[in-house]
């Protein structure tokens, strides 16, 4: 039947999940004639040139013409409310009609659409890329202890249910996956790998389940659609960007419904949220603040503050935000990394300062040049530098005196009273050398930030006091001589890489933001802590018991490689932020791909020319989703080098991020922090780099930090590893990496 009717002023058209995966692998041209074919049909879908047929035997579903060749698959939700399902070539749209199912899910309330064709012929056959793992006997079905109704229960879409129940081997399963709604794949890789019935319920199929209280109604489209992973095409970009997958693909317009509810709740105090590599924390962060914004009364100022811990990551916030809210949110909030946020309140302070800001790397060069200097031997400069940053700097310890009763817990090795009073000594005489070159730590200033802020807060409270005492509007705004009002620099806090503050940032944090229902959030992973910065949240005025939530589901890497990561953080213990420990329990992800490739070389030279070789087998990609990844700054310099004389663009990733956009991106391991490419190489993973060598002489002297320094490297190989979206490559040369053992490169981890 052809659509009649008057021409329409326009329609919406939506795009479900996974066609857009389905569209991609078009060719070219046709990818070129769905922009043409969106953007005309959008405008009025009954013109003639659409062909739009409704299918026989379907109530819903209808064929428009693309190109000469190819046709759209839609669902008319109602009126001119359409979504784009599929797009096929003519001479299989037609062929095998009863083949195509659809409906609304009896659990999740949203629009599963199956085309049991292409699940049967192509998802099926074609098996899966990696080797694979040792299977089950064929004619043992996976699923075989289940019933067709328990699947229907947890979710998994109707008409996958009888493929489901057939299934038999591991790869047959990852095809499915790939192909199916993403929440039935959730539920059959999870069922999979051995995780019971009733837990995956709970914590699969509960988050998106419609409630008790609302019904599912089995004709309403239109509110299906709603709870359905599917983004409006609002104009053309946004569906070349779905297309391109650029990085606002679809999380732009759509989070998953455990993501959407911490984005929305109401916090009676600081929340957090913790989750493995790649499960949307920063993109929970952005969606928080743009709701903060939205909650605000109108207004100019910037009353929501988003922070991160350095600079590129600030930036890559801002352009993030603005393309979510447009420069109408951005007005609202402040962006700035936690260190500039600290200098501009050390500034304000002191606006005559000049001092240049150092590192602690740059610090712990001027330690071992003090001690040089003095002929100082007793002591090594990372001890002392160690004992200043985390002890002195990092409990406001202001005097001798208090230095003599300062905890010193985690730090090894203990100290008489005697050799605190040398260690203080030598400490001072280390600040005035600061001082008199001009220079300032990082820390210095945040320790400094700290107690600025925390005496304007005692200041704000007072005088709030004072106003309740005399009952009404006295005089409590004006700062002495300056005439400004006193008052908590923001309403709402929000923190991204949370896991990398310290102490005195979270001092500084708090004091700026009047302790009320929504002041803090923060979201960060705490086995992505590659900064010695362990702290207690709950012992810094940031309470977040009870207001901890953790995402699970990984978006960016495919299960191969996220296996592979978990390996690499084989028999370590992490913490929660808060004095407790956390795991990455329940961390999963539903993509698919290659298994990570580990590769030896016999000496650098020959490594290098493995990473050209692989990079020029990458073609297919454009340059810049690609990385190499190396422990030191000598072989970023190397490695660019090397590529330079090959021929292959290349760019290095500054602390303010890729100095161009184009080519493919080196950096060293720190560098990676919240990044994301789609192939990676991690270089350089051998014994002696990683962890360096000067790791294993803390075993001896102080074990304790023989430990945190294991475990940051660690920490620092695991998120490097995890910005690889769909492949990972691994190289060494020499001894691998002890990190690397678990994956099957010698011994069994020790
Ligand atoms: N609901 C979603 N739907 C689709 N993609 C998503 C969703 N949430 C996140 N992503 C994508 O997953 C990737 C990782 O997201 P994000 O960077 O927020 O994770 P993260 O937890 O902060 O990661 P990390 O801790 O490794 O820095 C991004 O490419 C993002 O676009």
């Amino acid at each position: 039947m052809t659509a009649t009717g008057t021409p329409t002023a326009g329609a919406t058209l939506r795009l479900l999940d996974k066609a857009d995966k389905e569209i991609v692998k078009l060719d070219r041209a046709v990818v070129g004639a769905v922009y043409k074919f969106q953007h005309d049909f959008r405008r009025n879908p009954e013109s003639g040139g659409f062909h739009l047929k409704q299918l026989e035997g379907h109530d819903r579903l209808w064929s428009a013409r693309v190109n000469r060749e190819y046709r759209a698959l839609l669902l008319r939700l109602g009126g001119d409310d359409w979504l784009l399902v599929g797009v096929k070539h003519r001479k299989h749209v037609y062929e095998h009609l009863d083949r195509l199912a659809y409906g609304i899910n009896q659990v999740t309330g949203a629009i599963d659409y199956v085309d049991l064709q292409v699940v049967e012929e192509d998802v099926l056959r074609r098996g899966a890329p990696a080797p694979a793992a040792p299977q089950p006997p064929a004619e043992q079905p996976l699923f075989g202890e289940y019933s067709a109704e328990q699947l229907a229960g947890l979710g998994v879409a109707e008409p996958l249910i009888p493929v489901a129940l057939k299934l038999t081997t591991d790869d047959e399963l990852l095809g499915l996956a790939e192909y199916a709604p993403r929440h039935t794949a959730e539920v059959l890789l999870r069922l999979r790998d051995g995780v019971p019935y009733e837990q995956v319920r709970e914590e699969v199929t509960e988050p998106v389940a419609v409630g008790p209280e609302e019904r599912i109604d089995a004709d309403d489209w239109q509110t299906a659609v709603d709870r359905s992973q599917a983004v409006v095409i609002t104009d053309d970009e946004s569906l070349q960007s779905i297309l391109e997958e650029r990085d606002f693909g679809r999380w732009k317009v759509f989070l998953h419904p455990t993501q959407e509810k911490l984005v929305r709740r109401a916090y009676s105090g600081p929340a957090r949220v913790g989750g493995g590599p790649g499960t949307g924390k920063t993109i929970v962060a952005l969606h928080r603040v743009r709701h903060l914004v939205d909650q605000l009364p109108p207004g100019h100022t910037k009353p929501v503050l988003f922070t991160t811990f350095n600079k590129n990551l600030a930036a890559d916030l801002r352009a993030r935000l603005l393309s979510l809210g447009g420069p109408e949110t951005v007005a609202r909030v402040d962006i700035v990394h936690v260190d500039q946020l600290a200098t501009r309140v050390v500034t304000e302070a002191d606006p005559g300062n000049t001092k240049r800001r150092i590192d602690d790397t740059q610090a712990l060069r001027e330690w071992r040049q003090m001690l040089v200097e003095t002929g100082e031997s007793r002591w090594d400069a990372e001890f002392l530098g160690d004992e200043w940053n985390q002890v002195i700097l990092g409990q406001a310890v202001a005097s001798r005196a208090d230095y003599f009763r300062a905890r010193r817990a985690g730090r090894g090795r203990s100290v008489s009273r005697a050799e605190r009073a040398e260690i203080w000594q030598l400490a001072e005489r280390f600040t005035q050398r600061l001082d008199v070159k001009g220079l300032e730590t990082h820390r210095q200033i945040a320790e400094r930030a700290a107690q600025l802020e925390t005496a304007r807060k005692a200041k704000i409270d007072a005088r709030a006091r004072q106003r309740d005492e005399r009952g009404g509007l006295a005089n409590i705004h004006v700062e002495s001589g300056s005439g400004a009002w006193l008052r908590y620099r923001y309403r709402h806090i929000v923190v991204d890489e949370a896991q990398d503050l310290s102490a005195a940032h979270w001092k500084m944090l708090r004091a700026m933001v009047p302790a009320r229902p929504d002041d803090l959030f923060l979201v960060g992973d705490t086995h992505q802590r590659i900064y010695d910065n362990q702290v207690t949240l709950g012992s810094l005025g940031v309470n977040i018991r009870g207001r901890s939530a953790k995402l699970t589901l990984s978006y960016r890497t495919t299960r191969e490689i996220l296996g592979s990561a978990i390996g690499l953080l084989e028999g370590t213990e992490y913490d929660d932020l808060d004095g407790g420990t956390e795991g990455l329990a329940g961390y999963r992800s539903v993509l698919h791909g290659l298994r990570p490739s580990l590769r030896g070389a016999a000496n650098w030279d020959e490594e290098l020319d493995f990473v050209v070789e692989q990079l020029q087998a990458w073609h297919d990609i454009p340059r810049e989703a690609m990385a190499v990844c190396v422990p030191t700054n000598d072989m970023v310099a190397q490695v660019a080098q090397r590529l330079a004389r090959r021929g292959i663009p290349h760019t290095q990733i500054t602390p303010d991020g890729p100095r161009h956009n184009e080519g493919v991106h080196i950096g060293t391991m720190y560098r990676f922090k919240g990044l994301e490419y789609r192939r990676l190489i991690i270089a350089g993973v051998a014994e002696g780099l990683v962890p360096r060598s000067s790791v294993d002489a803390w075993e001896k002297t102080d074990r304790s930090r023989h430990k945190r320094e294991l475990q940051r490297a660690r920490s620092l190989l695991f998120v490097a590893a995890t910005r690889a979206r769909d492949a990972l490559v691994i190289t060494w040369n020499g001894e691998p990496s002890r990190f690397l053992r678990p994956l099957g490169t010698g011994r069994a981890a020790g």
